[in-house]
Protein backbone atom coordinates (compact mmCIF):
# COMPACT_ATOMS: atom_id res chain seq x y z
CA UNK A 1 0.00 0.00 0.00
CA UNK A 2 1.65 3.60 -0.66
CA UNK A 3 1.50 5.98 1.77
CA UNK A 4 0.56 9.18 0.65
CA UNK A 5 3.23 11.72 1.52
CA UNK A 6 2.51 13.97 3.00
CA UNK A 7 2.27 17.66 1.83
CA UNK A 8 1.43 20.99 2.99
CA UNK A 9 -2.67 21.32 2.37
CA UNK A 10 -3.73 22.32 -0.93
CA UNK A 11 -7.14 23.13 -1.73
CA UNK A 12 -9.75 23.84 -4.72
CA UNK A 13 -12.96 25.10 -5.44
CA UNK A 14 -14.93 23.38 -8.29
CA UNK A 15 -18.18 24.59 -9.94
CA UNK A 16 -21.17 22.40 -10.80
CA UNK A 17 -23.81 23.01 -13.22
CA UNK A 18 -27.16 22.52 -13.02
CA UNK A 19 -29.09 20.96 -16.32
CA UNK A 20 -32.04 20.93 -18.16
CA UNK A 21 -33.78 18.18 -20.43
CA UNK A 22 -34.41 19.81 -23.90
CA UNK A 23 -35.92 16.27 -24.96
CA UNK A 24 -36.64 13.32 -22.92
CA UNK A 25 -38.28 10.44 -24.49
CA UNK A 26 -38.88 7.14 -22.45
CA UNK A 27 -38.51 4.26 -24.77
CA UNK A 28 -39.27 1.34 -23.03
CA UNK A 29 -37.93 -1.04 -19.71
CA UNK A 30 -34.48 -2.45 -19.60
CA UNK A 31 -33.23 -5.29 -17.57
CA UNK A 32 -32.02 -3.80 -14.77
CA UNK A 33 -35.41 -1.99 -14.18
CA UNK A 34 -34.40 1.60 -15.21
CA UNK A 35 -35.95 2.95 -18.25
CA UNK A 36 -34.31 3.19 -22.07
CA UNK A 37 -34.33 6.62 -22.71
CA UNK A 38 -33.76 9.40 -25.42
CA UNK A 39 -32.60 12.58 -23.97
CA UNK A 40 -30.76 16.12 -25.10
CA UNK A 41 -29.42 17.79 -21.91
CA UNK A 42 -27.72 21.21 -21.72
CA UNK A 43 -25.49 22.66 -18.85
CA UNK A 44 -27.23 26.14 -17.87
CA UNK A 45 -24.79 28.69 -15.30
CA UNK A 46 -26.72 28.10 -12.33
CA UNK A 47 -23.99 26.38 -10.38
CA UNK A 48 -23.08 25.12 -6.98
CA UNK A 49 -19.78 25.73 -5.52
CA UNK A 50 -18.01 23.17 -3.83
CA UNK A 51 -14.72 24.00 -2.02
CA UNK A 52 -11.92 21.14 -0.94
CA UNK A 53 -8.73 21.13 1.28
CA UNK A 54 -6.50 17.85 1.11
CA UNK A 55 -6.12 15.91 4.35
CA UNK A 56 -4.10 13.05 5.76
CA UNK A 57 -6.22 12.09 8.26
CA UNK A 58 -8.29 9.63 6.24
CA UNK A 59 -11.50 11.66 7.08
CA UNK A 60 -13.71 12.88 4.54
CA UNK A 61 -15.90 15.75 6.07
CA UNK A 62 -18.92 17.58 4.42
CA UNK A 63 -20.45 21.11 5.54
CA UNK A 64 -23.11 23.17 3.68
CA UNK A 65 -24.69 26.41 4.18
CA UNK A 66 -27.79 24.40 3.23
CA UNK A 67 -29.50 22.80 6.85
CA UNK A 68 -31.94 20.42 4.68
CA UNK A 69 -28.93 18.55 3.39
CA UNK A 70 -28.08 15.41 4.61
CA UNK A 71 -23.96 15.80 5.13
CA UNK A 72 -23.57 12.45 5.81
CA UNK A 73 -23.31 9.24 3.15
CA UNK A 74 -26.32 10.25 2.19
CA UNK A 75 -25.18 13.01 0.29
CA UNK A 76 -23.88 12.29 -3.13
CA UNK A 77 -20.83 14.19 -2.58
CA UNK A 78 -19.54 11.27 0.22
CA UNK A 79 -20.82 8.80 -1.97
CA UNK A 80 -18.52 10.51 -4.79
CA UNK A 81 -15.36 11.01 -2.40
CA UNK A 82 -15.56 7.32 -0.81
CA UNK A 83 -16.22 5.98 -4.42
CA UNK A 84 -12.95 7.54 -6.17
CA UNK A 85 -10.94 6.80 -3.16
CA UNK A 86 -11.93 2.97 -2.79
CA UNK A 87 -11.21 2.49 -6.83
CA UNK A 88 -7.40 4.40 -5.61
CA UNK A 89 -6.27 2.22 -3.25
CA UNK A 90 -5.01 4.72 -1.46
CA UNK A 91 -7.16 4.42 2.02
CA UNK A 92 -5.77 7.17 4.07
CA UNK A 93 -6.69 10.09 1.75
CA UNK A 94 -8.67 12.44 3.22
CA UNK A 95 -10.73 15.75 2.46
CA UNK A 96 -12.14 18.64 3.91
CA UNK A 97 -15.44 19.47 1.63
CA UNK A 98 -17.66 22.95 1.79
CA UNK A 99 -20.58 23.21 -0.53
CA UNK A 100 -22.27 26.75 -1.17
CA UNK A 101 -25.91 25.53 -2.68
CA UNK A 102 -26.90 27.37 -4.80
CA UNK A 103 -29.44 24.40 -7.63
CA UNK A 104 -32.48 24.18 -5.45
CA UNK A 105 -32.86 20.21 -4.12
CA UNK A 106 -35.00 17.68 -6.30
CA UNK A 107 -35.66 19.89 -8.72
CA UNK A 108 -35.57 18.31 -11.83
CA UNK A 109 -32.04 19.85 -12.62
CA UNK A 110 -29.72 16.82 -10.89
CA UNK A 111 -28.09 19.45 -8.05
CA UNK A 112 -27.09 16.09 -6.42
CA UNK A 113 -25.81 14.78 -9.18
CA UNK A 114 -23.89 17.92 -10.34
CA UNK A 115 -22.08 17.88 -6.83
CA UNK A 116 -21.25 14.02 -7.31
CA UNK A 117 -19.46 14.53 -10.52
CA UNK A 118 -18.14 17.62 -9.26
CA UNK A 119 -16.46 15.99 -6.24
CA UNK A 120 -14.77 13.29 -8.78
CA UNK A 121 -13.40 16.01 -10.63
CA UNK A 122 -11.69 17.36 -8.20
CA UNK A 123 -10.49 15.30 -6.20
CA UNK A 124 -9.08 13.21 -8.77
CA UNK A 125 -6.73 16.73 -9.25
CA UNK A 126 -6.62 17.36 -5.38
CA UNK A 127 -5.41 13.66 -5.01
CA UNK A 128 -3.53 13.85 -8.02
CA UNK A 129 -4.70 10.37 -9.05
CA UNK A 130 -5.11 11.07 -13.02
CA UNK A 131 -8.13 8.77 -13.78
CA UNK A 132 -9.12 9.82 -17.30
CA UNK A 133 -12.71 11.04 -17.73
CA UNK A 134 -13.78 7.93 -19.47
CA UNK A 135 -13.02 6.31 -15.62
CA UNK A 136 -14.23 8.98 -14.23
CA UNK A 137 -17.46 8.88 -16.49
CA UNK A 138 -17.71 5.06 -15.24
CA UNK A 139 -17.60 5.76 -11.63
CA UNK A 140 -20.00 9.18 -12.44
CA UNK A 141 -22.44 5.98 -13.61
CA UNK A 142 -22.32 4.27 -10.23
CA UNK A 143 -23.41 6.99 -8.57
CA UNK A 144 -26.85 7.63 -10.80
CA UNK A 145 -28.01 7.76 -14.48
CA UNK A 146 -27.68 11.87 -14.59
CA UNK A 147 -23.98 12.29 -13.13
CA UNK A 148 -22.06 10.96 -15.84
CA UNK A 149 -23.78 13.89 -17.91
CA UNK A 150 -22.59 16.39 -15.21
CA UNK A 151 -18.94 15.88 -15.82
CA UNK A 152 -18.42 17.34 -18.91
CA UNK A 153 -21.85 18.62 -19.24
CA UNK A 154 -22.66 21.39 -22.45
CA UNK A 155 -24.96 19.74 -24.65
CA UNK A 156 -25.20 15.97 -24.93
CA UNK A 157 -27.40 13.33 -26.23
CA UNK A 158 -27.81 11.10 -23.65
CA UNK A 159 -29.20 7.19 -24.28
CA UNK A 160 -29.22 4.22 -22.01
CA UNK A 161 -30.42 5.25 -18.68
CA UNK A 162 -28.69 8.30 -19.23
CA UNK A 163 -25.40 7.40 -18.93
CA UNK A 164 -24.10 6.56 -22.53
CA UNK A 165 -23.64 10.05 -24.02
CA UNK A 166 -22.68 11.64 -27.57
CA UNK A 167 -21.73 15.18 -27.19
CA UNK A 168 -23.15 17.50 -29.69
CA UNK A 169 -21.96 21.06 -31.07
CA UNK A 170 -22.04 24.00 -28.73
CA UNK A 171 -25.53 25.68 -28.67
CA UNK A 172 -25.79 28.55 -29.44
CA UNK A 173 -24.21 30.89 -26.92
CA UNK A 174 -26.76 34.12 -26.74
CA UNK A 175 -29.97 31.14 -25.60
CA UNK A 176 -30.67 31.95 -22.32
CA UNK A 177 -33.59 30.40 -20.23
CA UNK A 178 -35.67 31.71 -17.60
CA UNK A 179 -36.52 28.92 -14.92
CA UNK A 180 -39.13 28.80 -12.28
CA UNK A 181 -40.09 26.50 -9.65
CA UNK A 182 -42.20 26.51 -6.40
CA UNK A 183 -39.74 26.70 -3.34
CA UNK A 184 -42.33 24.04 -1.60
CA UNK A 185 -42.24 21.95 -3.98
CA UNK A 186 -39.85 19.03 -4.57
CA UNK A 187 -40.76 16.10 -6.81
CA UNK A 188 -39.21 12.56 -6.38
CA UNK A 189 -37.73 10.73 -9.23
CA UNK A 190 -38.29 7.08 -8.78
CA UNK A 191 -42.42 7.96 -8.26
CA UNK A 192 -42.43 9.79 -11.63
CA UNK A 193 -40.62 7.05 -13.77
CA UNK A 194 -43.27 4.91 -11.61
CA UNK A 195 -46.27 6.80 -12.68
CA UNK A 196 -45.17 7.00 -16.16
CA UNK A 197 -44.78 2.91 -16.14
CA UNK A 198 -48.13 2.29 -14.39
CA UNK A 199 -50.08 5.45 -17.27
CA UNK A 200 -47.78 3.81 -19.99
CA UNK A 201 -46.13 0.64 -20.34
CA UNK A 202 -48.53 -1.09 -22.69
CA UNK A 203 -46.88 1.23 -25.17
CA UNK A 204 -43.58 0.59 -24.61
CA UNK A 205 -41.17 -0.08 -26.61
CA UNK A 206 -38.79 -3.51 -26.06
CA UNK A 207 -36.88 -4.46 -29.02
CA UNK A 208 -33.30 -2.99 -29.35
CA UNK A 209 -33.77 -2.30 -33.09
CA UNK A 210 -36.90 -0.07 -32.30
CA UNK A 211 -34.48 1.53 -29.40
CA UNK A 212 -32.10 2.31 -32.26
CA UNK A 213 -34.59 4.02 -34.45
CA UNK A 214 -35.86 6.52 -31.96
CA UNK A 215 -31.81 7.36 -31.46
CA UNK A 216 -31.26 7.86 -34.92
CA UNK A 217 -34.74 9.68 -35.53
CA UNK A 218 -33.39 11.92 -32.73
CA UNK A 219 -29.57 12.84 -33.98
CA UNK A 220 -31.09 13.63 -36.86
CA UNK A 221 -33.87 16.14 -35.47
CA UNK A 222 -33.79 19.69 -36.97
CA UNK A 223 -33.21 21.88 -33.65
CA UNK A 224 -30.42 19.66 -32.76
CA UNK A 225 -27.31 20.95 -34.67
CA UNK A 226 -26.56 23.62 -33.18
CA UNK A 227 -29.43 24.34 -30.73
CA UNK A 228 -30.26 27.90 -32.31
CA UNK A 229 -33.55 30.44 -31.57
CA UNK A 230 -34.36 30.60 -35.30
CA UNK A 231 -35.19 26.50 -35.18
CA UNK A 232 -36.32 26.09 -31.39
CA UNK A 233 -36.20 22.74 -29.69
CA UNK A 234 -40.18 21.77 -29.43
CA UNK A 235 -39.13 20.53 -25.87
CA UNK A 236 -40.67 16.93 -25.52
CA UNK A 237 -40.86 15.20 -21.91
CA UNK A 238 -42.60 12.56 -21.33
CA UNK A 239 -42.67 12.54 -17.62
CA UNK A 240 -44.27 16.14 -17.71
CA UNK A 241 -47.54 14.37 -18.59
CA UNK A 242 -47.72 12.10 -15.72
CA UNK A 243 -46.02 15.01 -13.01
CA UNK A 244 -47.75 18.09 -14.09
CA UNK A 245 -51.34 16.62 -13.77
CA UNK A 246 -50.19 15.60 -10.56
CA UNK A 247 -48.28 18.96 -9.52
CA UNK A 248 -50.32 21.94 -9.27
CA UNK A 249 -47.24 23.27 -8.63
CA UNK A 250 -45.88 21.92 -12.27
CA UNK A 251 -48.88 23.42 -13.77
CA UNK A 252 -48.58 27.11 -12.41
CA UNK A 253 -44.71 27.40 -13.62
CA UNK A 254 -45.58 26.45 -17.10
CA UNK A 255 -48.88 28.70 -17.32
CA UNK A 256 -46.41 31.53 -16.13
CA UNK A 257 -43.85 30.91 -18.66
CA UNK A 258 -46.21 30.90 -21.44
CA UNK A 259 -47.52 34.19 -20.79
CA UNK A 260 -43.78 35.79 -20.70
CA UNK A 261 -43.11 38.10 -23.79
CA UNK A 262 -40.45 36.58 -26.17
CA UNK A 263 -40.41 33.48 -25.08
CA UNK A 264 -39.86 30.72 -28.25
CA UNK A 265 -40.28 27.31 -26.06
CA UNK A 266 -41.50 25.97 -22.69
CA UNK A 267 -41.00 22.49 -20.47
CA UNK A 268 -40.74 21.26 -16.99
CA UNK A 269 -37.36 20.07 -16.16
CA UNK A 270 -36.50 16.31 -15.78
CA UNK A 271 -38.73 14.41 -13.50
CA UNK A 272 -39.54 18.30 -12.30
CA UNK A 273 -40.87 20.40 -10.89
CA UNK A 274 -38.72 22.71 -12.61
CA UNK A 275 -40.34 24.29 -15.64
CA UNK A 276 -38.00 26.11 -17.92
CA UNK A 277 -38.40 28.79 -21.03
CA UNK A 278 -36.12 29.36 -23.39
CA UNK A 279 -35.48 32.84 -24.82
CA UNK A 280 -32.73 33.85 -28.09
CA UNK A 281 -30.62 36.23 -25.41
CA UNK A 282 -29.78 36.81 -21.87
CA UNK A 283 -31.36 40.32 -21.97
CA UNK A 284 -35.22 39.26 -23.41
CA UNK A 285 -34.25 36.86 -20.28
CA UNK A 286 -34.04 38.89 -17.95
CA UNK A 287 -36.75 41.70 -18.92
CA UNK A 288 -39.35 39.28 -19.21
CA UNK A 289 -38.39 38.13 -15.82
CA UNK A 290 -37.67 41.08 -14.20
CA UNK A 291 -41.15 43.03 -15.66
CA UNK A 292 -42.74 40.00 -14.09
CA UNK A 293 -42.07 39.66 -10.55
CA UNK A 294 -45.36 40.83 -9.06
CA UNK A 295 -47.12 37.80 -10.61
CA UNK A 296 -44.34 35.52 -9.94
CA UNK A 297 -44.81 36.27 -5.79
CA UNK A 298 -48.35 35.86 -6.68
CA UNK A 299 -48.14 32.66 -7.61
CA UNK A 300 -44.92 31.68 -4.79
CA UNK A 301 -42.67 31.06 -7.64
CA UNK A 302 -39.07 31.69 -7.28
CA UNK A 303 -37.53 32.41 -10.62
CA UNK A 304 -33.68 32.73 -12.16
CA UNK A 305 -32.71 33.59 -15.55
CA UNK A 306 -29.57 31.64 -17.09
CA UNK A 307 -27.03 31.39 -19.96
CA UNK A 308 -26.65 27.98 -21.32
CA UNK A 309 -23.23 26.79 -19.64
CA UNK A 310 -20.69 24.77 -22.56
CA UNK A 311 -19.14 23.13 -19.73
CA UNK A 312 -20.34 20.81 -16.71
CA UNK A 313 -17.44 20.85 -14.14
CA UNK A 314 -15.67 24.21 -14.02
CA UNK A 315 -11.99 24.52 -11.69
CA UNK A 316 -12.35 28.21 -10.09
CA UNK A 317 -9.81 30.16 -11.42
C1 LIG B 1 -35.34 12.33 -14.46
C2 LIG B 1 -33.93 12.64 -14.87
C3 LIG B 1 -33.90 13.15 -16.30
O1 LIG B 1 -32.64 13.71 -16.60
O2 LIG B 1 -33.33 13.67 -14.09
P1 LIG B 1 -33.83 14.48 -12.81
O3 LIG B 1 -35.22 14.90 -13.01
O4 LIG B 1 -33.69 13.51 -11.67
O5 LIG B 1 -32.90 15.65 -12.72
C4 LIG B 1 -33.01 11.42 -14.75
O6 LIG B 1 -33.45 10.37 -15.58
C5 LIG B 1 -32.88 10.91 -13.31
O7 LIG B 1 -31.55 10.58 -13.14
P2 LIG B 1 -31.04 10.27 -11.66
O8 LIG B 1 -31.67 11.25 -10.71
O9 LIG B 1 -29.56 10.16 -11.70
O10 LIG B 1 -31.73 8.87 -11.42
P3 LIG B 1 -31.11 7.65 -10.57
O11 LIG B 1 -30.68 8.17 -9.24
O12 LIG B 1 -30.17 6.90 -11.43
O13 LIG B 1 -32.45 6.75 -10.43
C6 LIG B 1 -33.46 7.16 -9.53
C7 LIG B 1 -34.69 6.32 -9.87
O14 LIG B 1 -35.30 6.86 -11.05
C8 LIG B 1 -35.76 5.81 -11.90
N1 LIG B 1 -35.05 5.87 -13.18
C9 LIG B 1 -33.95 6.67 -13.33
C10 LIG B 1 -33.33 6.72 -14.56
C11 LIG B 1 -33.83 5.93 -15.62
N2 LIG B 1 -33.24 5.93 -16.83
N3 LIG B 1 -34.91 5.13 -15.43
C12 LIG B 1 -35.53 5.10 -14.23
O15 LIG B 1 -36.54 4.38 -14.09
C13 LIG B 1 -35.49 4.51 -11.13
O16 LIG B 1 -36.63 4.22 -10.35
C14 LIG B 1 -34.36 4.89 -10.21
O17 LIG B 1 -34.33 4.09 -9.04
N1 LIG C 1 -25.28 17.38 -2.87
C1 LIG C 1 -26.60 17.19 -3.01
N2 LIG C 1 -27.38 18.18 -3.48
C2 LIG C 1 -28.72 18.00 -3.66
N3 LIG C 1 -29.38 16.85 -3.41
C3 LIG C 1 -28.62 15.83 -2.95
C4 LIG C 1 -27.22 15.94 -2.74
N4 LIG C 1 -26.77 14.76 -2.30
C5 LIG C 1 -27.84 13.93 -2.24
N5 LIG C 1 -28.96 14.56 -2.61
C6 LIG C 1 -30.30 13.96 -2.66
O1 LIG C 1 -30.62 13.75 -4.04
C7 LIG C 1 -32.01 14.06 -4.29
C8 LIG C 1 -32.11 15.18 -5.27
O2 LIG C 1 -31.10 15.09 -6.19
P1 LIG C 1 -31.06 16.20 -7.30
O3 LIG C 1 -30.02 15.74 -8.27
O4 LIG C 1 -30.97 17.56 -6.71
O5 LIG C 1 -32.51 16.03 -7.90
P2 LIG C 1 -32.95 16.39 -9.33
O6 LIG C 1 -32.05 15.60 -10.22
O7 LIG C 1 -34.36 15.98 -9.36
O8 LIG C 1 -32.73 17.86 -9.46
C9 LIG C 1 -32.60 14.51 -3.00
O9 LIG C 1 -33.29 13.41 -2.46
C10 LIG C 1 -31.39 14.87 -2.14
O10 LIG C 1 -31.67 14.61 -0.80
Amino acid sequence: MNKVSSSIAESLKVYASAKINLHLEVLGLRKDGFHELAMVMQSIDLVDEIEITKTNDELISLNSDNPELDNGDGNLIIKAAKLIRSRSGLRDLGALIYLRKKIPIGAGLAGGSSDGAATLVGLNSLWGLNFSNNQLEDMAAELGSDVPFCISGGAQLCFGRGECLEPLDKSDPTLAIVLVKDPSVSVSTPWAYSRYKQLNESTYLSKEIDFQEKRMALRKASWLRPLNASNPPPLINDLQEVVAPATPAVEKALQFLRSLKGVLSVAMSGSGPSCFAIFSDLDQARIALEENQEELRKQCLEGWCCALNSKGVRFAK
